[in-house]
């Protein structure tokens, strides 16, 4: 992509500069080649999307659901006519594996069918009255500006989780990319663009978290939708929390466990152990970084587990046989060393450690790469270690032993802050209930890996991983407003619950 251009912000229908003279670069993880050069958006900058957001809000909502969902639909299809090419820049800019670069940007294809679909779908409710002579409706209307915010993980599926259904619904958008992933950020307004969506409709402005900062402060924003790390998600809540009539959808991350009972077939634990743990290199908000396991299963679980750890293919992402590509950043590889050495002051039982690959393993040309293998070790199931509490966002897993009965594999489970995703693994029925109905998490799998969404369930967490908005269906409800319309259709004006309605007069 490196062409000599730096390439810039997409406001009010135009390509522009915007008003700061700072750059930044995308590199790739694995190389560490810069992919292109990038305009950094100030405060200003999202001022000016903000102002051409507000002014096209009203012929946006003009439009019906059918007619705005036709620009979706333009998208749809330049989403599958460019897959291969648009899944390659995925992994050349994140690092994920090829197939998973890919899978990024059917699920994004998925989420704009979902949302320009679901255009011809009844909208509101038709609702019975007390009162015969009344009709009621529960209808919806848009919010206004919807301010997004997106992490680098999922650069393409994100935010059209975001984006798709919030302008099928009427609402204009402010979106910001992730830092790491400029270029997918590009290529989308590129689509916008090439969908001639009225101006002012879609903005994208580049940048870091200042400019999301200056979204989310901004009163403009009727609703903020960010996902990204609890850190700066809390901060946002909390912020928005205060400002009467905005709303802050917020996904974060977790610390996801998988339940492997007594009664688990153990081919089907390992594997959904290893997608849920390695897939992304650990940097999906649903990975799993706990294992938990009855310790009649245990011996043999942590041998197959260990033998695998010590086998997968880390390598380069665009390599069919690689099946865990690099890390985001070189930030994020001292971050997950930082959490390894942790563990092992907290005075855990190390198994594998490949924090520092070996030189053969890392593939020629990729010296420049972050790479980090799995680290897997053993813990105390009850003890309150900050490596087996604190999200790591990487292959960091730590195998917890439990003995009891389903009960106490569920406390381990729930002992922690987040409640994002979670699997149990096991061949009776009622553990698997009893599992579904006690685990306090938001996306719950039984005898699969933690990973792996469709956008039309709900996906979201619970306590500290995030208030359960951005699926496709949720998102209406976090771009929308409720109105209770209720019309008379007699001569008399009735009340509902007896209240009486004779208007009593002095002379009565
Ligand atoms: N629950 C989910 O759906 C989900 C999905 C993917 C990733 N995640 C989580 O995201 C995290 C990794 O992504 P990341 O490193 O890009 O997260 P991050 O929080 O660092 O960044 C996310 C976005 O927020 C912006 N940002 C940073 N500081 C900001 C501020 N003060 N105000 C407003 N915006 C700000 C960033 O520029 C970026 O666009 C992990 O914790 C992961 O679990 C959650």
């Amino acid at each position: 992509m490196t062409n000599g251009e730096v390439y810039q912000h997409y406001i009010g229908g135009e390509w522009t500069d915007g008003t700061g003279d700072e750059t930044f670069e995308s590199e790739n993880p694995a190389t560490g080649e810069t992919l292109g050069e990038f305009r950094r958006g100030t405060p200003e900058d999202v001022d000016a999307a903000l102002a051409a957001a507000d002014e096209a809000e009203e012929e946006w909502q003009a439009l019906s659901h059918i007619d705005r969902a036709e620009y979706l639909w333009d998208i749809y299809h330049e989403l599958k006519d460019r897959h291969e090419e648009l899944g390659e820049v995925v992994t050349k800019e994140c690092g994920k594996e090829i197939s998973e670069g890919k899978a990024d940007v059917t699920e994004a294809w998925h989420m704009v069918e979902w949302a320009a679909g679901d255009a011809r779908h009844p909208k509101g409710d038709v609702v019975p009255s007390e009162i015969p002579a009344k009709d009621a409706y529960m209808r919806r209307k848009p919010r206004g500006v919807v301010g997004c915010i997106t992490p680098w993980n999922f650069p393409v599926a994100i935010p059209f989780w975001h984006m798709a259904v919030s302008l099928v619904e009427g609402n204009t958008v402010v979106w910001k990319p992730a830092e790491q992933t400029p270029w997918c950020g590009q290529i989308i307004a590129e689509m916008f663009e090439d969908a001639d969506i009225p101006e002012g409709v879609f903005n994208m402005v580049q940048g870091f978290g200042d400019a999301g900062e200056a979204i989310v402060d901004d009163s403009r924003v009727d609703t903020v939708l960010f996902t990204g790390s609890a850190e700066v998600g809390h901060e946002i809540a909390s912020k928005v929390g205060g400002e009467p009539g905005k709303l802050a959808a917020c996904e974060m991350g977790g610390k996801n466990g998988i339940v492997v009972t007594e009664n688990a077939d153990l081919d089907i634990a390992v594997h959904s152990a290893v997608m849920s743990s390695f897939k992304t290199t650990g940097q999906r908000c649903v990975s799993s970084e706990r294992i938990i396991v009855h310790e009649s299963v245990y011996d043999e679980f942590k041998e197959r587990f260990v033998e695998a750890a010590e086998n997968v293919a880390v390598g380069n992402p665009l390599d069919e046989q690689t099946f865990m590509g690099p890390l985001i950043e070189e930030g994020h590889v001292e971050k997950v060393t930082k959490y390894n050495e942790l563990a092992k002051r907290e005075d855990v039982n190390v198994l594998v450690d490949r924090t520092e690959l070996n030189d053969d393993e890392i593939p020629d040309g990729h010296e420049d790469g972050h790479w980090v293998g799995p680290f897997v070790y053993e813990a105390d199931a009850h003890e309150n270690l900050r490596c087996t509490h604190e999200e790591v966002f990487g292959p960091h897993v730590a195998l917890l032993q439990y003995s009891g009965d389903i009960e106490e594999a569920v406390e381990i489970h729930n002992d922690t802050d987040y409640g994002l995703a979670g699997a149990i693994i096991s061949e009776d029925y009622r553990e698997i209930n009893y599992y579904r109905d006690n685990a306090e998490i938001g996306l719950a799998y039984g005898n699969l890996p933690c990973i792996g969404a469709e956008v039309h369930l709900p996906f979201g967490g619970v306590k500290k991983s995030g208030n359960g908005y951005p699926s496709a269906r949720e998102v209406i409800e976090a771009v929308t407003e409720r109105t209770a319309w209720t019309l008379n259709n007699s001569k008399d004006i009735q009340m509902a619950q007896g209240l009486s309605a004779d208007i009593k007069t002095r002379d009565d």
